[in-house]
C-alpha cells in the first residue's frame, strides 16, 4: 500500500490523473472501473480536460461502473450511472460499447452480476479501480458485514448509507439495496485507487488504515492488496 497526501483536493486529483494515465497507457486492453459519488469528481474533470486538450487518448479504454442502487438506472437523477454519464462518460464522449454498468432495475440480479463479471474477464481484468470510502468504511456498496469472498452481488444498504446517500438526490430517496462489485472481484484488480477527501472522512480513513482487518469496516479488507494506492487531501489525513 502506498499513501499520498496532498494539501488540496485539486492537487490530489491531478496526482491521481497522472497515475491513472500512466497505468492505462501501458495496459494492453485498459479497463477502468469508476466509482460514482463526490470523491472522484475532480479526477474525472481532470481526465476530461486532458482528453479535450488531446493530452490523453481514451479511445481504447473500457469503462466499468463500480455499483448501483437497486431500483434505479441511468434515467434516474442521482443514480450511479446518471452521475457517471454526467461527470465522466458523456464529457469524454465514451462510446456505449466501451461501457458496462450495473442495471439497478434488473429483475435478474444474478444474471446481471454474471454479465458484469464476464465483461471484466473478457477484458483481462480491471487495470485501475477508482474507489471512494463510505462514511461507515464501505467500498462500493460492500457494506459492513460483507464477506471478502464475494464477487458481484446484491447487498442491503446500511442505515448510515441510507442517510448519507440522500446527498446525491434532489428529493428524498428510499434506498434499500445496492448491486456492487464484490471485494473478491476488486482485490483481483491490478490497481486499487482509494480516494478520500475532506475532514468528515478523517475518522473513517484512520480506521480504514489502522484498524485490524474486519468485515465490519470493509475498507480494512483491501489493505493487503499490493496495488493499493490511497490518495488523501490534508483535511482527510488529519488524524493519521
Ligand atoms: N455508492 C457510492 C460509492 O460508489 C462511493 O464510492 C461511496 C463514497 O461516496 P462519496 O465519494 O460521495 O463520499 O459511497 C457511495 O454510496
Amino acid at each position: 500500500m502506498k499513501i499520498f497526501i496532498d494539501d488540496t483536493y485539486e492537487a490530489m486529483s491531478k496526482r491521481i490523473a497522472d497515475d491513472v494515465v500512466n497505468i492505462m497507457n501501458n495496459a494492453p486492453e485498459p479497463l477502468f472501473c469508476a466509482a460514482s459519488g463526490d470523491s472522484p469528481k475532480s479526477l474525472y474533470k481532470e481526465l476530461i480536460q486532458r482528453n479535450n486538450a488531446s493530452a490523453i487518448d481514451i479511445s481504447s479504454w473500457y469503462f466499468l461502473g463500480l455499483d448501483e442502487w437497486i431500483g434505479l438506472d441511468a434515467s434516474d437523477e442521482g443514480s450511479c450511472r446518471y452521475m457517471l454519464n454526467k461527470d465522466l462518460f458523456h464529457p469524454l464522449h465514451a462510446k456505449e460499447e466501451m461501457l458496462c454498468c450495473f442495471d439497478g432495475k434488473t429483475n435478474d440480479a444474478l444474471k446481471e452480476c454474471n454479465r458484469i463479471e464476464n465483461f471484466i474477464t473478457k477484458h483481462n481484468g480491471i487495470d485501475v479501480a477508482i474507489l471512494g470510502l463510505g462514511m461507515n468504511g464501505h467500498i462500493g456498496l460492500n457494506e459492513p458485514g460483507t464477506s471478502p469472498l464475494l464477487r458481484s452481488h446484491v447487498m442491503d444498504i446500511a442505515e448510515t448509507t441510507k442517510t448519507v446517500g440522500q446527498k446525491y438526490f434532489s428529493k428524498p430517496q428510499i434506498l434499500t439495496k445496492g448491486i456492487t462489485l464484490g471485494l473478491a472481484t476488486l482485490t483481483e484488480a491490478k490497481h486499487l485507487f482509494l480516494i478520500v477527501s475532506g475532514e468528515k472522512k478523517a475518522a473513517i480513513l484512520k480506521e480504514a488504515l489502522q484498524h485490524e482487518p474486519t468485515e465490519s469496516i470493509p475498507a480494512t479488507l483491501i489493505r493487503e492488496h499490493p496495488g493499493l494506492m490511497v490518495y488523501a487531501d490534508k483535511a482527510a489525513a488529519k488524524l493519521l
